[in-house]
């Protein structure tokens, strides 16, 4: 029966063949104090050991093995934008070009915070700066579960405008203004899908740019505070960009989070303020924008809450625009897949029982089923307190080891007792049903 199973899955899994190894990329995270310079040079005998690797999962990171490679490699994740995020996959040829193996170490520490003069010996903390590749980054995008293919689209879209732009293609002939928009409700992963995303680009593009930085602007404080003069702050934050852009050879993101404070709409008045504030507001962002996106190696990266503030000709500027909503069961589940196997790790769950990944659906054991069943209890839930319960779980019972019965019998109860308005029968709201964009979305 086993082998049955097995050989089910292995006609489910992606064959990658030669023809697109070209699109396969191996993100190799090398271990704290080991030379990348000399870890290069073995980029080939790391391409060889993955094909041998019989569980490979699409953006899924695995250790090697290898004797010559174990202890100086920490991690290897294998991306193809071509795949389904999660989707098995089965390496035939050893073809992996050298090109797209790209070695990374990860920087550690905090952000950096920046500040700006508001005039009236006063200062704001305008934004937050990070070195990447970070640490902090690296895992968020294995652990980003969404039901459609957006991370891919996202990553081969934005990767094809910055070659572009590198290109120097005729920005009057492409219209490319290196600007995304994500949109939708709150605790959707928009933030962290804009991080990941900058942390992938950073790891493939090193060949290209020697340095990257990631600038968080925070567009909230920045503008309730000092709304009169938040024309004059949002030229001071935009200089400040383009001095770090003004080096060549660094990659900037830039991301504004929240970007409904900055660019409320022309006729919309922001909090009974006066509205020819908002509408000077709303001019400075266009301006700067249009200044930043003459720099090629500047990428802006902006999510919002409430799309329907948003200023049209502020829209009207972006590349991609994409909704993100709350996710299906089948994303809760892909979710709570990677808390457990994370409580697993540290073995506060059992971890002899492994539960299935979501593309080996409906070949699922008996766990798998019931946590698929309690996801579908949760639709309508964002991603943020999908990610919570897990740990609620755990808490109710003061023990230091969970069989999986009783995790997942504490997980019902749970979601019983937070959520007793998702249990069956339960009307979603049309908020919560929405999955579509009210603004049209621009088609990958
Ligand atoms: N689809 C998802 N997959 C995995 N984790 C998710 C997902 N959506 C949200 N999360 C988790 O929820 C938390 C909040 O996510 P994030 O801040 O990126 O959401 P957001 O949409 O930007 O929210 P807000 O608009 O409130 O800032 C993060 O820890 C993230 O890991």
């Amino acid at each position: 029966m086993v082998a049955v199973n097995d050989l089910v899955q292995k006609l489910n899994a992606v064959s990658i063949s030669a023809e697109i190894t070209s699109s396969l990329h191996l993100e190799v995270r090398i271990k704290k104090g080991a030379s990348k310079h000399e870890i290069e040079k073995l980029k080939e005998l790391i391409a060889s050991s993955v094909t041998s690797i019989e569980d490979l999962y699409n953006w899924r990171s695995f250790g090697l093995t290898h004797p010559d490679l174990k202890d100086i490699i920490d991690q290897v994740m294998i991306g193809c934008s071509n795949t389904p995020d999660g989707q098995k996959m089965v390496i035939e040829s050893t073809n992996i070009p050298i090109s797209n193996v790209h070695v990374y170490n990860v920087r550690e520490g905090d952000a950096l915070a920046t500040s700006v003069e508001t005039g009236d010996s006063e200062s704001s903390v305008a934004s937050h700066h990070w070195q990447l590749p970070c640490k902090e980054f690296d895992d968020i995008w294995e652990n980003l579960i969404f039901d459609d293919n957006i991370k891919n689209d996202l990553l081969s879209f934005v990767y094809a405008l910055l070659k572009l732009s590198d290109r120097g293609t005729n920005s009057n002939i492409i219209a490319v203004n290196r600007m995304i928009l994500l949109h939708g409700p709150p605790g959707t992963g928009k933030t962290s899908l804009c991080k990941a995303l900058a942390q992938r680009l950073t790891v493939r593009l090193s060949n290209r740019y020697k340095r990257s930085i990631f600038i968080e602007v925070n567009s909230h404080s920045l503008f309730s505070k000092w709304f009169a003069e938040s024309g004059k702050l949002i030229m001071k934050l935009f200089e400040q960009i383009e001095e770090c852009a003004s080096d060549a050879h660094q990659l900037v993101f830039v991301l504004i989070d929240e970007v409904e404070s900055l660019t409320i709409g022309r006729t919309s008045s922001y909090k009974g303020n006066d509205p020819s504030d908002a509408l000077r507001s709303v001019n400075a962002v266009l301006t700067q924008m249009d200044k930043i996106r003459r720099l090629k190696n500047v990428l802006v990266l902006t999510t919002s809450n409430i799309t329907e503030a948003l200023d049209e000709a502020f829209v009207d500027r972006a590349d991609v625009n994409r909704y993100v909503g709350h996710p299906s069961e089948y994303a809760i589940y892909g979710i709570w897949l990677t808390v457990i196997k994370e409580l697993q790790r540290v073995d506060i769950i059992d971890q002899s029982i492994a539960l299935s990944p979501v593309s080996s659906f409906p070949r699922f054991n008996e766990y798998s089923q019931k946590l698929l069943v309690l996801a579908s209890h949760c639709r309508g839930i964002s991603g943020r307190t999908i990610r919570k319960l897990p740990v609620l779980a755990y808490s109710r019972l003061s023990l230091d080891h969970l069989t999986m019965d009783q995790f997942l019998h504490n997980l019902e109860a749970v979601i019983n007792e937070k959520i007793p308005a998702k249990l069956p029968g339960h009307n979603q709201t049309a908020y919560e049903d929405k999955t579509t964009s009210t603004i049209p979305e621009v088609p990958l």
